[in-house]
């Protein structure tokens, strides 16, 4: 877990709930230990600020290159991201995923909502909870799209995607008890 802001705990019960052993990541030097990274969710200019303060930010590009397998929630989504729209004036990324992101994409605090979505990889649909999410705006040719919106004003906006060992998604799987997401993470991790 990268955990200089966010939703970490959440995340942490989840995995540690599939057996993963999950360390909180703070400095660059403690990358080197990890088979994945999870990337919460939270304030994407938070994260991206304390990284660069801690010096994290281009070793977090360097693992990135190197093959890290990497899953970004809402923020997480934002920090993976080649590029932003509607983001801060001059917003860094750590980058990897060939997307274009739109900073909250699905509004404001208030526009905060839930829907229940089919998901690539994961039987049923998941629960997936939006807050202040990001949209994926634009999917370069390499990225797998893993779920879409199914309905209401934003249909059809991608919101989970996978390029190589890179997942991301607007949403929350961390938050509402459905672990089956962080399976398939980790399913990517075994696989890498
Ligand atoms: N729930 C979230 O992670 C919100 C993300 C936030 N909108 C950002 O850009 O960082």
């Amino acid at each position: 877990m990268l955990a200089l802001q966010g939703d970490v705990r959440e995340h942490r019960e989840t995995l540690e709930g599939l057996g993963a052993q999950v360390v909180a990541v703070r400095r660059a030097r403690e990358l080197a230990q990890l088979d994945g990274l999870v990337l919460p969710g939270g304030e994407s200019t938070a994260i991206v600020n304390l990284a660069r303060v801690f010096g994290m930010l281009e070793p977090l590009r360097t693992a990135v290159a190197g093959g890290l397998p990497c899953f970004g929630t809402c923020a997480g989504m934002v920090l993976l991201a080649d590029r932003l729209v509607d983001a801060m004036e001059g917003q860094e990324t750590i980058g990897g995923l060939d997307v274009t992101v739109r900073r909250n994409g699905f509004g404001r605090q208030v526009d905060s909502f839930e829907q229940d979505l089919p998901m690539v990889g994961v039987e049923g649909s998941v629960r997936a909870v939006f807050i202040r999410a990001p949209w994926v705006e634009e999917a370069g040719a390499e990225v797998e799209v893993l779920a879409r919106v199914s309905e209401g004003p934003a249909s059809g906006r991608i919101v989970a995607v996978r390029q190589g060992n890179l997942m991301a998604t607007s949403f929350h799987p961390e938050v509402g008890g459905d672990p089956r997401v962080h399976r398939s993470f980790l399913d990517l991790v075994r696989g890498a």
